[in-house]
Formats: C-alpha cells, sequence, structure tokens
C-alpha cells in the first residue's frame, strides 16, 4: 500500500493558508514584482516614441531618451533583486511550514499504516520530495512569478498601445491551449509515477545498507543488486516517459510565440497603410512581443521544476489525508481490567491469524503467553496496545473499547515493549525519556540492570549514545527500552520477548527486578523462557491463533499434555 497524494484542491487551500500567514511579506513580494515589470515596459515605449519622432521629420532628444533608458533598466534591474530575496525568504517560509506539518502529521500516524506502507515512502516524501519542493520554491517559484506578470504587464501594455495590433497575439490561443491541455494532462500521472519509483530507489537502497549484514551472511549481494536495478530501471523509464512529453510539447510553444510576430506585423502593415496605426505603435507592439520571449522562455524552462514540485507537494500533503492516530475527547474507564470478545486478525483478507479469542485479564495480574512461533503471540501483543485493531470482536480497558480511546490517553495506560528498540542519537536521559532526578534514574537503570554501564561512561546520564558516540549492544537497548518503560509506569505491559537479546543469566535477573519494579500492573508478557511461569498468575497457550489451554501453573501441570510437560521441564524454550 502507498501513502495517498493530496489533490489539487488540498494544496491550493495550503498555500492560500501559508501565504495567509505572510500576507504582508507576500504583498510586498508581488508589489515589486510588478513594479520591476513596469519598468521593463518603458523601454519598448520609449523606442516607440522615438520612431514616431523620426518618422514625423522632427529631431527627438536622443541623450534624454538614452540616459532614461539606462536609469530605468538600472531601477528595474534592483526591483528585480529586492523582490527576488524577498520571494526566496517567502519559499523558506513555504519550506519550513510544508517540513513542519509533515513531521507533525507523519507522528500522528497510526503506525498499522506506517508499517504497511514501508519506511520508503515516508523516507523519500520526508527527503527527495522535500527537496524538490525546495528547489521549486527557492527558485522555480520566483522565477515563474517575475516571468507571469511581466508577460500580463505585457499584453496589457500591448492592448493600451494598439487593441487593434494586439489581436495578432490571438492566433496562437487555440494552439498554446489545446498543446498544454495536451501536455498538461498527460504529465501529472507520469510525474506522480516518476516520484513513486525514486521512492522505490531510495527505498530499496535504504534496505539494502540497513540489512548490510543480513544481505553479506545469507549471499543476497547480487540479489540486491538486482533488485535495486530493477527499481532504478523503473524510475528511468518514468523519467523518458515525461522527457519525451516535454519534447513534444515544448515545440509547439516555439511556434505559438513566433506566429503572433508574424501575424502583428501582417495586420501592421494594413492598418498603416489604412492609417489605423503609426509606425511607432507597430515597433512598439513587435518589440513588446519580442520582449515577451525572455519572460516566456523562463516561464517554460522554469514550469516543468514547478510542476515536480508541485508533485512532490501533493506527495508530502497527502499524509494528512491519511486518518491520524485516534485522538478526541478522553474516555472515563471503569477500571483497569481488559477483556476480549470473539477477537478475529487477518492480515491479508480471507486468511486469519487469531480466530475468536475470548479473555479475561484482571486488573494487577501477570498473564504469561506461550506457544508455538507463528501462534499469534505477538499479533496478540499488538492488539492488546491498542498497535493494530481486531478484525471483528473487541478488546476493552476498563469496559472502554480500544477503538475509543484517544491515542495519548491509551499510551498512558498501555504499553508494548518488543524486541525491537530505538536507540536514539541523544544523551542516555534523553533516551530514557522521563524527567525524573537522577536518583530516581539511577534506581530504574539498577532494576533493569544498566546503572554500571551508565555509571561507567565519561557522562554518566549526559553522555551521548548512537552512531557517532558511544555504541549500544542489543542487550544494552533493551535494558534502556525496559527502564523507559518502568519511568513511563503505565498500568498495563505488555512485554513481547522484551529480554530476548539478554544472555540467560542477565535476562532472569532482569525479568525479576521488572516483575517487581511493577508489583500491581498487569503485565502480559511473552515469553520464550519459561523460567519465570511460575510467577505468572496465569499462563496462556495459544496454539494457531487459538487458546489451547489457560491456566495457573499447577493446573497446566496437572493437566497433563505436552505443554504440560515442557513446563515441567523448565528449561527446553517454547517458540
Ligand atoms: N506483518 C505481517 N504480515 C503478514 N503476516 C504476518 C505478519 N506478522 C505475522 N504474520 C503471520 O501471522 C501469524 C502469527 O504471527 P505472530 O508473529 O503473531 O506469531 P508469534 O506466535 O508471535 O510467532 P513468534 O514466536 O515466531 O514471534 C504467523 O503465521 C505469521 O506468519
Amino acid at each position: 500500500m502507498m501513502l495517498p497524494l493530496a489533490d489539487a484542491r488540498m494544496v491550493r487551500r495550503w498555500l492560500r493558508d501559508v501565504a495567509s500567514r505572510k500576507r504582508g511579506d507576500f504583498a510586498v513580494m508581488l508589489t515589486l514584482f510588478v513594479l520591476a515589470s513596469l519598468l521593463g515596459l518603458v523601454g519598448p515605449r520609449l523606442l516607440g516614441v522615438l520612431v514616431d519622432a523620426v518618422a514625423a521629420g522632427r529631431r527627438p532628444p536622443v541623450d534624454v531618451l538614452a540616459a532614461v533608458f539606462l536609469a530605468v533598466l538600472l531601477a528595474q534591474a534592483a526591483l528585480r533583486r529586492w523582490a527576488h530575496v524577498r520571494a526566496t525568504r517567502f519559499g523558506e517560509h513555504l519550506l519550513a511550514t510544508a517540513r513542519a506539518d509533515f513531521t507533525e502529521h507523519v507522528l500522528r500516524l497510526p503506525i498499522g499504516t506506517v508499517e504497511e506502507a514501508g519506511t520508503g515512502d515516508l523516507l523519500s516524501r520526508a527527503t527527495s520530495d522535500v527537496d524538490r519542493i525546495e528547489y521549486a520554491a527557492r527558485y522555480a517559484a520566483p522565477e515563474i512569478l517575475t516571468s507571469s506578470i511581466a508577460v500580463v504587464l505585457t499584453v496589457a501594455a500591448m492592448l493600451v498601445t494598439s487593441p487593434l495590433l494586439t489581436l495578432g497575439m490571438l492566433v496562437s490561443v487555440p494552439l498554446l491551449m489545446l498543446t498544454t491541455r495536451w501536455y498538461w494532462r498527460r504529465a501529472n500521472p507520469v510525474l506522480e509515477r516518476m516520484l513513486a519509483a525514486w521512492g522505490d530507489v531510495q527505498a530499496s537502497a535504504t534496505e539494502t545498507v540497513t540489512g548490510a549484514r543480513t544481505v553479506e551472511a545469507l549471499g543476497l549481494a547480487d540479489r540486491r543488486v538486482a533488485h535495486n536495478d530493477r527499481a532504478l530501471r523503473a524510475a528511468v523509464a518514468t523519467e523518458h516517459a515525461h522527457r519525451s512529453l516535454l519534447a513534444r510539447w515544448l515545440p509547439t510553444l516555439d511556434l505559438a510565440y513566433l506566429l503572433p510576430v508574424a501575424a502583428v506585423l501582417a495586420i501592421g502593415g494594413l492598418a498603416y497603410r489604412s492609417g489605423l496605426a503609426g509606425l511607432g505603435d507597430i515597433t512598439a507592439v513587435t518589440l513588446y512581443l519580442l520582449a515577451m520571449s525572455a519572460p516566456l522562455v523562463e516561464l517554460l524552462a522554469w514550469v516543468e521544476e514547478l510542476q515536480v514540485g508541485s508533485v512532490g507537494l501533493r506527495r508530502i500533503l497527502g499524509v494528512r489525508r491519511v486518518r491520524p492516530a485516534r485522538d478526541g475527547a478522553r474516555v472515563t474507564p471503569s477500571g483497569r481490567d481488559v477483556q476480549l470478545r470473539d477477537v478475529r486478525f487477518a492480515y491479508r483478507d480471507g486468511h486469519d491469524v487469531l480466530h475468536g479469542i475470548d479473555l479475561d485479564i484482571g486488573a494487577g495480574e501477570r498473564l504469561m503467553v506461550i506457544g508455538p512461533s507463528g501462534s499469534g503471540k505477538s499479533t496478540l501483543a499488538r492488539l492488546l496496545a491498542g498497535l493494530a485493531e481486531p478484525r471483528s470482536g473487541t478488546i476493552s480497558l476498563g469496559g472502554v473499547d480500544l477503538r475509543c480511546w484517544p491515542h495519548d490517553q491509551l499510551r498512558g495506560e498501555v504499553l508494548l515493549l518488543t524486541q525491537e528498540h530505538h536507540v536514539f542519537a541523544a544523551t542516555v536521559r534523553e533516551n530514557l525519556m522521563a524527567n525524573g532526578d537522577d536518583f530516581r534514574l539511577h534506581d530504574v537503570l539498577a532494576v533493569v540492570g544498566a546503572d554500571d554501564w551508565v555509571r561507567s561512561l565519561p557522562e554518566g546520564l549526559d553522555t551521548r549514545l548512537g552512531p557517532g558516540a558511544v555504541s549500544v549492544s542489543p542487550a544494552v537497548a533493551q535494558q534502556l527500552a525496559l527502564a523507559r518503560v518502568l519511568l513511563a509506569d503505565p498500568p498495563v505491559v505488555v512485554l513481547d520477548e522484551a529480554t530476548a537479546a539478554m544472555d540467560n543469566g542477565a535476562a532472569r535477573q532482569a525479568e525479576r527486578s521488572v516483575a517487581a519494579a511493577l508489583a500491581g500492573r498487569t503485565v502480559i508478557s511473552i515469553a520464550h523462557r519459561l523460567d519465570a511461569a511460575r510467577d505468572a498468575d496465569r499462563i496462556l497457550v495459544l496454539d494457531d491463533g487459538r487458546i489451547a489451554a489457560l491456566g495457573t501453573y499447577d493446573e497446566l501441570v496437572a493437566e497433563g499434555g505436552s505443554y504440560a510437560r515442557v513446563l515441567a521441564s523448565h528449561d527446553s524454550p517454547v517458540r
């Protein structure tokens, strides 16, 4: 699944919003562009005056006219530069807003959506698409604005000079409209595919780099190279498709610009003979037309960049169309008991991996979930933490369906800790994400067995971790993640093989200490080590997405059967 794209209306509304937040700056920038373009119109008019004077046998003040011409040119250059500086500043504002908006919305995306879309799509939106709109906002938009204003004002000046001669421009209108419509209709879908294809290239490369060890261990290098090549070829094919559209569209524009010059000269000749237009007017209008070529060429050169940028913006704003993780009014639960009723879940339609789970977990209970690999333990953990929703059936906490809990409130109640931990490139203290004083932090670190390690670091809690700083082993990353949970202290904790990366002794020690620290909390732990089975209030055995057994340790052992034997032997892991 790919994340959606924003539609043109959403983009327009967003641009209007951003512009209105800087209304003053926007107005100043527009005024500067208009003034610069107005000054650009003075030159042809002056030459028209000159021609009229010569035709009438008068001696025009050439020196004065030349001085005025030069002054106008200088003033125009200064205004244009000033306008560009303002436009660049406005572009920065636009870019900063797009980035902030994107980050804000991404952080609120439901984790299930992110997982389905894959990080590649998000990553390319956050990096290469932002680069594209940065280029469009900084360079293309100001150039296009200047050129469009210049074109509009030049046409206005032509109309004021001679409406009759300006009619000559009309010859290109049908050609322009038809070819431009033809191009735009085809270019947008091609650009959408192009940006998505470059996203795939980035995703493929990122995946290869992050999974480099696996690639090396399994000898997958050739396959990964072939995969990257395929993604690259697909992206290049879309680039070609876009270039070939441009190659067909651009020559028609050249024609659309040359035809009016011929038409104006033809109309001008006839009008001059019948006394409807003077030589000065014909000169001025022809010069206006020729002067329009520069902004038109600029416009065309940049419009492609702007179009790419606008598709980039549609991709960036597209994340807004995903329904954010629930937020809304806080709910009032009655207690903390967890109830599952006929819970079914499928990753793919028609392939349930949980088949009607009914379960009551009392507040403060310690439930251990065991079962063979693929029996649905991790899936159950994710559902219990509200990270995924059942296909049918309900899961409630304190009598309130998890679907009704606002995201933030639920995170304060239930935390899931899995084997995958992220250590942020930040200090130990920042990684713990808690405001507790140092005593409390050290206490908790001692509980998870990481205090000695932190105290051995050069700057203790203020030591930076992560790439380029102190590297963290998977076992320590797990200890830090456990510490984070203890500091957050939620009433319900779901631990999904949360100590798998630690060696047996450290894991046993950490599990005991964490269990003691979490006394009174509801703890649902998915375990591959069964040493702690006796400590659990009840044990749930899952098999092929169904509850195979549920009871206390003694009850399960008394029942007999394969699980009882494994439990009784304690040392053979059940997965
Ligand atoms: N993201 C996914 N997409 C599709 N199928 C999935 C996904 N995650 C798990 N499954 C499938 O769902 C079933 C249950 O998987 P789950 O990971 O919940 O089992 P588990 O008991 O936790 O296994 P393990 O002990 O190996 O982690 C398995 O058949 C698995 O292949």
